[in-house]
Protein backbone atom coordinates (compact mmCIF):
# COMPACT_ATOMS: atom_id res chain seq x y z
CA UNK A 1 0.00 0.00 0.00
CA UNK A 2 2.74 2.62 0.72
CA UNK A 3 4.53 1.48 -2.91
CA UNK A 4 1.64 2.08 -4.45
CA UNK A 5 0.63 5.67 -3.06
CA UNK A 6 4.08 6.41 -3.62
CA UNK A 7 3.77 5.17 -7.06
CA UNK A 8 0.44 7.46 -7.50
CA UNK A 9 2.00 10.24 -5.78
CA UNK A 10 5.29 9.97 -7.43
CA UNK A 11 5.22 8.21 -10.76
CA UNK A 12 8.54 7.81 -12.04
CA UNK A 13 7.02 8.02 -15.49
CA UNK A 14 5.79 11.34 -16.39
CA UNK A 15 3.33 10.24 -19.35
CA UNK A 16 2.29 7.28 -21.17
CA UNK A 17 2.04 8.28 -24.65
CA UNK A 18 -0.24 7.33 -27.81
CA UNK A 19 -0.07 7.42 -31.42
CA UNK A 20 -3.40 7.95 -33.15
CA UNK A 21 -3.38 5.05 -35.83
CA UNK A 22 -6.59 6.75 -37.37
CA UNK A 23 -8.70 9.88 -37.05
CA UNK A 24 -10.54 9.92 -33.91
CA UNK A 25 -13.41 11.75 -32.07
CA UNK A 26 -13.37 11.80 -28.47
CA UNK A 27 -16.26 14.34 -26.95
CA UNK A 28 -15.62 17.78 -28.42
CA UNK A 29 -12.02 16.66 -29.77
CA UNK A 30 -10.78 15.16 -33.53
CA UNK A 31 -7.18 13.69 -33.19
CA UNK A 32 -5.99 13.29 -36.53
CA UNK A 33 -4.33 10.17 -37.26
CA UNK A 34 -0.94 10.32 -36.76
CA UNK A 35 -1.08 12.60 -33.70
CA UNK A 36 0.69 12.20 -30.30
CA UNK A 37 -1.30 11.91 -27.42
CA UNK A 38 0.56 12.53 -23.81
CA UNK A 39 -1.73 11.33 -20.68
CA UNK A 40 0.04 12.81 -18.15
CA UNK A 41 0.56 10.16 -15.31
CA UNK A 42 1.03 12.49 -12.44
CA UNK A 43 -2.40 14.50 -12.99
CA UNK A 44 -4.27 11.85 -13.58
CA UNK A 45 -3.35 10.33 -10.22
CA UNK A 46 -4.19 13.77 -7.94
CA UNK A 47 -7.36 14.23 -10.10
CA UNK A 48 -9.76 14.86 -6.92
CA UNK A 49 -13.21 14.07 -8.92
CA UNK A 50 -11.35 10.69 -9.32
CA UNK A 51 -9.45 9.78 -5.80
CA UNK A 52 -11.28 12.21 -3.64
CA UNK A 53 -10.86 15.52 -2.11
CA UNK A 54 -7.85 14.05 -0.15
CA UNK A 55 -6.16 13.09 -3.85
CA UNK A 56 -2.92 15.28 -2.82
CA UNK A 57 -2.58 14.22 0.64
CA UNK A 58 -0.08 10.18 1.01
CA UNK A 59 -2.43 7.82 2.28
CA UNK A 60 -1.41 4.38 1.61
CA UNK A 61 -4.75 3.14 3.37
CA UNK A 62 -6.72 3.75 0.21
CA UNK A 63 -5.06 0.97 -1.57
CA UNK A 64 -6.87 -0.99 1.25
CA UNK A 65 -9.03 -2.93 -0.97
CA UNK A 66 -6.53 -3.67 -3.99
CA UNK A 67 -5.73 -1.57 -6.32
CA UNK A 68 -9.11 -2.29 -7.93
CA UNK A 69 -10.33 -0.85 -4.55
CA UNK A 70 -9.17 2.77 -5.69
CA UNK A 71 -9.86 4.74 -8.99
CA UNK A 72 -8.91 1.42 -11.08
CA UNK A 73 -8.48 2.86 -14.49
CA UNK A 74 -7.15 6.32 -13.04
CA UNK A 75 -4.17 4.19 -11.43
CA UNK A 76 -1.46 4.18 -14.49
CA UNK A 77 2.19 4.33 -12.82
CA UNK A 78 2.90 1.52 -15.07
CA UNK A 79 0.87 2.21 -18.21
CA UNK A 80 -2.30 0.71 -19.44
CA UNK A 81 -3.23 -1.60 -22.26
CA UNK A 82 -0.95 -4.12 -24.43
CA UNK A 83 1.99 -1.57 -24.21
CA UNK A 84 1.81 -1.87 -20.44
CA UNK A 85 5.12 -1.89 -18.81
CA UNK A 86 6.63 -5.38 -19.23
CA UNK A 87 8.75 -5.26 -15.99
CA UNK A 88 6.05 -3.96 -13.74
CA UNK A 89 6.30 -7.18 -11.37
CA UNK A 90 9.65 -7.73 -11.67
CA UNK A 91 9.37 -3.87 -10.20
CA UNK A 92 7.18 -4.48 -7.61
CA UNK A 93 8.94 -7.05 -6.02
CA UNK A 94 12.50 -5.14 -6.06
CA UNK A 95 10.83 -2.45 -4.44
CA UNK A 96 9.43 -5.10 -1.81
CA UNK A 97 13.04 -6.23 -1.31
CA UNK A 98 14.71 -3.09 -1.03
CA UNK A 99 12.33 -1.77 1.36
CA UNK A 100 12.45 -4.55 3.51
CA UNK A 101 15.99 -4.02 3.88
CA UNK A 102 16.34 -0.73 4.41
CA UNK A 103 13.23 -1.11 6.88
CA UNK A 104 14.93 -4.24 8.79
CA UNK A 105 18.16 -2.91 8.65
CA UNK A 106 18.25 1.42 9.44
CA UNK A 107 16.06 3.86 10.97
CA UNK A 108 15.64 7.00 9.20
CA UNK A 109 13.75 10.56 9.10
CA UNK A 110 13.55 13.44 6.50
CA UNK A 111 16.69 15.87 7.27
CA UNK A 112 15.64 19.32 8.39
CA UNK A 113 17.53 20.43 5.41
CA UNK A 114 15.12 18.55 2.53
CA UNK A 115 12.85 21.19 0.43
CA UNK A 116 10.11 18.86 -1.60
CA UNK A 117 10.25 19.80 -4.73
CA UNK A 118 9.58 17.16 -7.09
CA UNK A 119 10.86 17.91 -10.82
CA UNK A 120 9.62 16.61 -14.19
CA UNK A 121 12.28 15.65 -16.41
CA UNK A 122 12.51 12.54 -18.43
CA UNK A 123 11.87 10.64 -15.56
CA UNK A 124 10.07 12.74 -12.15
CA UNK A 125 12.69 13.09 -9.68
CA UNK A 126 13.33 14.84 -6.61
CA UNK A 127 15.11 18.45 -7.94
CA UNK A 128 16.97 19.19 -4.75
CA UNK A 129 17.86 15.65 -3.42
CA UNK A 130 16.00 13.70 -0.54
CA UNK A 131 17.78 14.32 2.05
CA UNK A 132 17.84 11.80 5.20
CA UNK A 133 19.04 11.11 8.35
CA UNK A 134 19.88 7.45 8.61
CA UNK A 135 20.76 5.50 11.72
CA UNK A 136 21.61 1.47 12.10
CA UNK A 137 18.82 -0.15 13.16
CA UNK A 138 20.68 -2.56 15.78
C1 LIG B 1 8.92 1.58 -10.75
C2 LIG B 1 9.49 1.10 -11.88
C3 LIG B 1 8.89 1.27 -13.26
C4 LIG B 1 7.94 2.13 -13.70
C5 LIG B 1 7.17 3.20 -12.92
C6 LIG B 1 7.76 1.86 -15.13
C7 LIG B 1 6.85 2.53 -15.94
C8 LIG B 1 6.65 2.26 -17.28
C9 LIG B 1 5.68 2.93 -18.12
C10 LIG B 1 4.73 4.05 -17.69
C11 LIG B 1 5.77 2.38 -19.34
C12 LIG B 1 4.91 2.76 -20.58
C13 LIG B 1 3.67 1.84 -20.61
C14 LIG B 1 2.60 2.28 -21.59
O1 LIG B 1 2.92 2.93 -22.59
O2 LIG B 1 1.42 1.94 -21.36
C15 LIG B 1 6.78 1.35 -19.31
C16 LIG B 1 7.14 0.55 -20.38
C17 LIG B 1 8.13 -0.39 -20.32
N1 LIG B 1 8.85 -0.79 -19.22
FE1 LIG B 1 8.68 -0.02 -17.35
N2 LIG B 1 8.58 0.83 -15.50
C18 LIG B 1 9.30 0.44 -14.39
C19 LIG B 1 10.22 -0.58 -14.32
C20 LIG B 1 10.59 -1.37 -15.37
C21 LIG B 1 11.53 -2.47 -15.30
C22 LIG B 1 12.23 -2.93 -14.00
C23 LIG B 1 11.66 -2.96 -16.54
C24 LIG B 1 12.50 -4.11 -17.05
C25 LIG B 1 13.04 -5.03 -16.27
C26 LIG B 1 10.79 -2.20 -17.42
C27 LIG B 1 10.64 -2.40 -18.78
C28 LIG B 1 9.75 -1.75 -19.60
C29 LIG B 1 9.60 -1.99 -21.02
C30 LIG B 1 10.42 -2.97 -21.88
C31 LIG B 1 8.59 -1.15 -21.49
C32 LIG B 1 8.03 -1.03 -22.91
C33 LIG B 1 6.85 -1.98 -23.07
C34 LIG B 1 6.19 -1.89 -24.45
O3 LIG B 1 6.25 -0.83 -25.08
O4 LIG B 1 5.60 -2.89 -24.88
N3 LIG B 1 10.16 -1.25 -16.67
N4 LIG B 1 7.30 1.29 -18.03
Amino acid sequence: MVIQETLRLYPPAVFVVREALEDIKFKHITIPKGMNVQVPISIVQQDPELWGPDAHLFNPERFAGGILGGAQAAYIPFGVGPRVCVGQHFAMMELKVILSLILLNFRFSISPSYVHSPGFALVVQPANGVWLLIERAN
